[in-house]
């Protein structure tokens, strides 16, 4: 190690400006899931240096990030996120999520833990042209980034919780569980939706999901608390690590190239705030690792992206490639309001409103880590993950009227012709995943309390995200452009309809639901329409597929060893480099394709 690391006192991994070494091995933009995945692994080698450079600050232990039922993401959304206005959903202008802590969106997410279905990485691999991504080859690193605690056997049986150890992983830092607790309106839910239909999965984490499940949650079984990117990737090992740096409520600005041979050499990082520029040096890699609304950004501003665009801001390009911030893609939510004529106590909504209970259920928390507050606020324990078949018997007409259309015809006019390639592949994938009665389109999940949860996981409208200015600190122009492909809004209505069925099954109607406004008086398909354009927030804040890895010629961005085409000693890491969305949601993704890169990049480097 350089003399300037061993000035260093042995355990001090937190750096600032002054402490910064000058060259690192390698520099992390982004201190979220995957940033910290890679860097805990890569630090395995007390001779590789890493800094992982974080926008957010570090958390320091405030119970609403880590008591489930004291939820408080607020505290670290990113600043000021909004969309520009959405042409598909009357034009409204939307705020949007995502984090801005050590640990990203670990760190405030609502700790649902479901895998995608096997299809997604088999379709990232197939879209490829190889076979090296495989759901296949994906469940090692699953099992390697995890923990399981099980459940008790008798509360697993009174809970419906079921697993498959196979599936399982009892090893690795990311430790996960089910709360022991379930709210007695989530018995009527399930009983409802296995009455229309939806049966109990085995192990939401096989890769085949369709049905109803309990959702496993991303705590630690010890203490019930959050488990989260800081606590299992940095805090576990930063005492034996002095060559794991981390310097927070920094920002990346771009990443340097040397001219002549396009290798990245380094980055520009300023202080979140505000403030002066410096620079930090790599001997051999940058990656990427800011999520899926920032890694776009630094790419523009670091001259990679669409030429139109770089020129437009006088951007010197290093690497033409029109792909760069298009493709957006996340999960919508419709939250659905309810009223009940006798819906059983306790419920979520108890929790908030009756201060008795609350505090009886603080107390139990306090004293045995039990009771409703091992649950996220306003959620329930249970959830449905619906193939498009379950959905609707007219699955089959669905997808003949998706074909009929021209994928054009998703894409604004001046489209450029790979990215328009790419889409026309992903959008026939997703075509025939509509077909397979293992592939999720969409999750029902009711609160127990004043509302229902419809999330449509696989949409066929693309957005963008491009830089509106050269300042570093100047959020990107966000477009999701949801619901700009009609074909969405006829899938959202089948699952909307779902969500109706079940609420009228005998389980539920005892509890007396009656549906609120004004979702109530629409009957027909036009006017469900035209109540989700006014209410779908294009958003579950699950951000991806802006920096796709596809073939140049589709529009892509990376290789499938994720490296950015047209530079050298650049890669990406974060949520931004998936293709398409998958059927679940994005954490257990995360962690292990951080694992899986980590390997990828140990072995290129003939790390230890
Ligand atoms: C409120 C909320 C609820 C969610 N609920 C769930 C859920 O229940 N289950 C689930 O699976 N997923 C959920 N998600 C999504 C999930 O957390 C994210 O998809 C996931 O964290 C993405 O991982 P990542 O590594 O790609 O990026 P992130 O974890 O988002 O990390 C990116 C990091 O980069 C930092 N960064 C950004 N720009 C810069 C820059 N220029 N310089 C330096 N640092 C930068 C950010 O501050 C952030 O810490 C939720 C997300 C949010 C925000």
């Amino acid at each position: 190690a350089p003399a300037q690391h061993q000035k260093l006192p042995r355990f001090a991994t937190l750096v600032n400006r002054q402490t910064l070494n000058a060259t690192y091995d390698f520099i992390i933009a982004g201190g979220g899931i995957a940033g910290l995945t890679v860097a805990d692994r890569l630090t395995e080698d007390p001779n590789v240096r890493v800094l992982v450079v974080e926008a957010g600050p570090i958390d320091p232990g405030l119970e609403g990030i880590l008591v489930p039922g004291s939820f408080a993401p607020y505290y670290y959304f990113w600043p000021n996120l909004v969309t520009v206005p959405q042409a598909g959903l009357n034009n409204r202008t939307i705020g949007t999520v995502a984090g801005q802590v050590l640990g990203g969106g670990s760190a405030i997410n609502a700790m649902v833990y479901v895998r995608g279905d096997s299809v997604d990485y088999d379709a990232w691999g197939s879209m490829q042209g190889n076979s090296s991504w495989s759901w296949q080859s994906m469940l090692p690193y699953f099992l390697k980034s995890e923990s399981f605690t099980a459940p008790n056997t008798a509360y697993a049986q009174e809970a419906n919780i079921t697993w498959n150890p196979a599936f399982r992983g009892t090893s690795g830092p990311l430790k996960y569980t089910y709360p022991p607790y379930y709210y007695p309106g989530a018995a009527n839910w399930w009983d409802a939706a296995q009455s229309v239909g939806l049966p109990p999965v085995e192990d939401p984490l096989s890769g085949s999901k369709t049905g109803i499940f309990p959702i496993p949650s991303v705590m630690d079984a010890a203490t019930m608390t959050r488990n989260y990117a800081k606590i299992n990737h940095y805090d576990r090992v930063r005492e034996a690590r002095p060559n794991y740096h981390v310097i927070s409520s920094t920002m990346v600005a771009k990443v340097l190239f040397d001219p002549r041979c396009k290798k990245a050499t380094g980055v520009n990082i300023l202080p979140t705030a505000g403030g002066s520029v410096s620079s930090v040096f790599v001997s051999k890699e940058v990656i990427l690792a800011a999520g899926g609304l920032n890694t776009p950004k630094i790419l523009q501003l670091s001259g990679i992206g669409p030429k139109k665009l770089l020129n437009k801001f006088g951007i010197r390009v290093v690497s033409n490639l029109p792909g760069v911030g298009q493709n957006l893609q996340d999960q919508p939510t419709l939250t659905v309001p309810y009223t009940f004529t006798s819906n059983i106590s306790p419920n979520s909504g108890s929790f908030f409103t009756n201060a008795t209970y609350n505090a009886e259920q603080r107390a139990l928390y306090e004293t045995s880590r039990k009771g409703a507050f091992t649950i996220i606020s306003s959620l329930s324990t249970n959830i449905g993950a619906l193939s498009l078949k379950q959905a609707t018997p007219d699955w089959e007409a669905i997808i003949a009227a998706a074909r009929a259309n021209d994928a054009a015809d998703s894409l604004p006019s001046d489209v450029d012709p790979t990215v328009l390639a790419g889409y026309r592949v992903q959008r026939e994938t997703i075509l025939q995943q509509f077909a397979d009665e293992n592939v999720s389109v969409g999750n029902l999940h009711w609160g127990t309390s004043d509302n229902a949860l419809v999330y449509h996981l696989r949409p066929l409208s693309r957005g963008s995200v491009n830089i509106q200015s050269t300042d570093p600190l100047v959020n990107p122009a966000i477009d999701y452009r949801t619901g700009t492909d009609p074909v969405d809004f006829t899938v959202y209505t089948a699952l909307f309809r779902k969500n109706r069925e079940l609420f009228a099954a005998p389980s539920m109607q005892v509890l007396g639901p009656a549906e609120g406004a004004p979702f109530a008086d629409a009957v027909t398909d036009a006017d469900i329409h035209e109540v989700m354009r006014d209410k779908i927030d294009p958003s579950n804040a699950h951000q991806c597929c802006t920096a796709a890895m596809l073939p140049k010629r589709l529009g892509g961005v990376v290789s499938s060893e994720q490296k950015v085409y047209g530079v050298s000693g650049l890669r990406v890491a974060d949520i931004s480099f998936w293709p398409m969305q998958t059927g679940g949601s994005p954490t257990g993704t995360m962690y292990a394709v951080g694992e899986r890169l980590a390997d990828l990049i140990k072995a290129e480097h003939n790390l230890a």
